[in-house]
């Protein structure tokens, strides 16, 4: 059997100096080509444990493994490079470079990791092909990102954290600014194609009634 896309063992984290806010995840595994929906309330910790996750932080005890590798234990370098190679991340305020033309937004991780590149096979065909199929038409390939809707600018960060069917994908809350109906709706596209490239997916959101598009959930306590 393949090693989980994700696996959290005996995770405690604290801030240096922070409000006592303590951070304890004695298990949490998830299946490689599965997703998961991550809840809690505000302060919970759902953002420290997606930078966790992602290597931005380290933590104090216990371990973060990905793709069965011991991630949490690598120096920075390491797992910014594994992350860059292996991971897709959807940011809550999408984060796209706003001068920049949507395709080359989306090109963006082929740029930083050769294996994202290579896997992409022609990185400007594929980021045109995932654009089209998120409802980005050609006429807006070109526009800078800030010229898109808010709708539109979360379907090209979808683009960008899947360019290149890195193995896992975070996303956090990437859908707070948009209705009922579109928030599912972007779900909907965002598993299938987290699907068909076989990732696993790690999805924040306040918005319990996503939970049911997912194969399981985690609620983090106050
Ligand atoms: N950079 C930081 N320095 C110190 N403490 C922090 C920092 N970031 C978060 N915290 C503390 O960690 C705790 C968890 O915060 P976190 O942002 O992970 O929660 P959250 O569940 O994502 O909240 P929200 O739903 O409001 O985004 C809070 O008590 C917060 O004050």
């Amino acid at each position: 059997m393949s090693a989980p896309a994700l696996l959290v063992r005996d995770l405690a984290f604290s801030w240096p100096g922070g409000d006592g806010f303590c951070l304890n995840l004695p298990l949490l595994e998830v299946p490689g080509e599965t997703s998961l929906f991550l809840h809690g309330p505000s302060g919970s910790g759902k953002s420290t444990l997606l930078n966790l996750i992602g290597g931005v932080l380290a933590p104090q005890a216990g371990h973060v493994e990905l793709l069965g590798q011991p991630f949490s234990r690598w120096p920075a370098g390491r797992r910014d490079a594994f992350r860059a190679d292996h991971v897709g991340f959807i940011f809550q305020q999408f984060n796209l470079i706003p001068y920049l033309a949507v395709v080359d937004n989306v090109l963006l991780p082929c740029r930083f990791s050769a294996r994202r590149a290579a896997r992409a096979g022609d990185p400007a065909a594929a980021a045109r092909a995932l654009l089209e199929r998120l409802d980005i038409g050609p006429a807006l390939h070109g526009r800078p990102a800030h010229a898109l809707s808010v709708g539109q600018q979360q379907r090209v960060a979808a683009a960008r954290a899947l360019i290149g069917r890195p193995e896992i994908i975070i996303a956090d809350e990437p859908t707070s600014a948009l209705d009922a109906a579109r928030q599912a709706a972007f779900v909907d596209l965002l598993l299938a194609e987290a699907g068909a490239n076989g990732s696993a997916v790690v999805f924040v959101s306040h918005d319990l009634s996503l939970a049911t598009h997912f194969d399981a959930s985690l609620e983090l306590a106050a």
